[in-house]
């Protein structure tokens, strides 16, 4: 049995990045920025009002000017503004040449053509100098997860085609005699593949394009179909069938179609019979089937894996450190990630951290690294945690 180190480590060679594609703007939140994208134009491209109000060369209050025209957001004044003159201005429109300031409306009087600055006159001139957001050529760094914020960005910088990170393509393989889909009727021994829908989920959140295949039956011939199904992916996931019993084939069948493997077995709980390699073209990892085993194993292995080939840094899954709640015994040699729940007082675990448990899961928003053979711990201690 490997570290969870070593196996990331494994897994992280075996995971090249994927090629770029470019895509149109309205479609590229939630992509992975693949290559620095530069500014295509200064923003704002002309010095610009801030407010509603008159530009002038000079304030101060009780001075008078002659209102001689106005500049809007999108039609300016085209002229240059004299010593005693001003141009009635709105938000976003270009300053006129000549004045050094805009004062709001608010503090002014007028009459007729004509304006008087009040006692109320403001401080700071409401002008965005040209490129005050960003210069032509200001770069918006690769790779970077792009969100919302980026995209208006990206928009302003009249970036209308983004290249990213192709999706990664993930066919999701659940193996067994007694699953059937959500929705089915099983029978008096099945049970209902769940797995395989929780790992498209958390594929879907991380910008892959999850594939479900059949389920396949628990015999080296089902397998053998099913793997022919996984067409153009990237990555193969199976769950279940990776342990030692008498019906756990995968590990078999994947090194009869040829599977260089890479390692089987990793010292965490839960998880343990994780196995990988490369089968082809594509990256195959063997999932277990224990429901929370399969789980945690997409956020410690699969989230990583999937980063790394949308080209972001080949990291481990994010983790914090926080005070225990309550006391821990000392644990066992496999490094144990534990259910817990974050409460004002610290975290804490789950009583019952049994593999098959789904709905402690969802209870969960934490799990505690314990190391292997960490010592026990007191309630206050602090350790490490994924959050969920
Ligand atoms: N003698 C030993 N027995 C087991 C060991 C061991 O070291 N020696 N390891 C245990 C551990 S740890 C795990 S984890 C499980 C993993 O076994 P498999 O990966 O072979 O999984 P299965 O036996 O196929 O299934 C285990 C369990 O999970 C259910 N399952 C399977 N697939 C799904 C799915 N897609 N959705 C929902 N539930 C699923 C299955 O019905 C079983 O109940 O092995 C231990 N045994
Ligand atoms: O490692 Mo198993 O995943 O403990 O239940």
């Amino acid at each position: 049995m490997i570290s969870v180190s070593e196996a990331l480590d494994r897994l992280f060679a075996l995971a090249s990045p994927l090629p770029v594609e470019l895509v149109p703007l309205i479609e590229a939140n939630g992509r992975v920025l693949a290559r620095t994208v530069s500014a295509r134009r200064d923003q704002p491209p002309f010095a610009s009002s801030a407010m509603d109000g008159y530009a002038l060369a000079s304030a101060a209050p009780g001075l008078r000017f002659r209102v001689i025209g106005e500049s809007a957001a999108g039609a300016r004044f085209d002229g240059r503004l004299g010593p005693n003159e001003a141009v009635r201005i709105f938000t976003g429109a270009p300053v006129p040449e000549g004045a050094t300031t805009v004062v709001i409306q608010e503090d002014v009087e007028r009459f007729g053509d004509e304006i008087l600055i009040t006692d109320r006159l403001g401080s700071g001139d409401n002008i965005r100098p040209c490129g005050t957001d960003f210069r032509i050529g200001d770069q918006v760094l690769a790779p970077r997860w792009i969100n919302p914020q980026d995209i208006a960005l990206l928009a302003s910088m009249n970036i209308a085609t983004v290249p990213v990170t192709r999706r990664p393509r993930v066919a999701l393989i659940s193996t067994g005699d007694e699953l059937v889909m959500p929705g089915e009727a099983p029978g008096p021994d099945q049970i209902i593949a769940s797995n395989t829908h929780g790992l498209h989920a958390m594929l879907g959140d991380l910008g892959a394009e999850p594939r479900l295949l059949p389920i396949a039956r628990d015999s080296e011939s089902a397998l053998r179909t099913v793997f022919g199904l996984i067409g153009d992916a990237d990555l193969v996931i199976t769950v279940g069938g990776a342990s030692v019993g008498d019906h756990d084939l995968v590990a078999r069948v994947v090194a009869d179609l040829g599977m260089e493997r890479a390692f089987h077995k990793v010292a965490m709980r839960p998880g343990k019979p994780l196995m990988s390699g490369k089968l082809g073209a594509a990256m195959m990892m063997g999932l277990p089937g224990n429901p929370v085993s399969a789980m945690v194993c997409g956020h410690l292995f699969m989230a990583p894996v999937i980063r790394s080939m949308l080209g972001l840094p080949a990291e481990p899954a994010l983790r914090k450190r926080g005070p225990l709640a309550v006391d821990l015994p000392a644990n066992g040699p496999r490094e144990h990630y534990m259910r817990a729940r974050i409460l004002p007082e610290g975290l804490r675990p789950f009583e019952r951290q049994d593999s098959s448990l789904l709905s402690i899961l969802g209870e969960a928003d934490a799990l505690v690294v314990r190391p292997p053979f960490d010592p026990a711990r007191a309630a206050r201690d602090v350790v490490d945690f994924v959050p969920l």
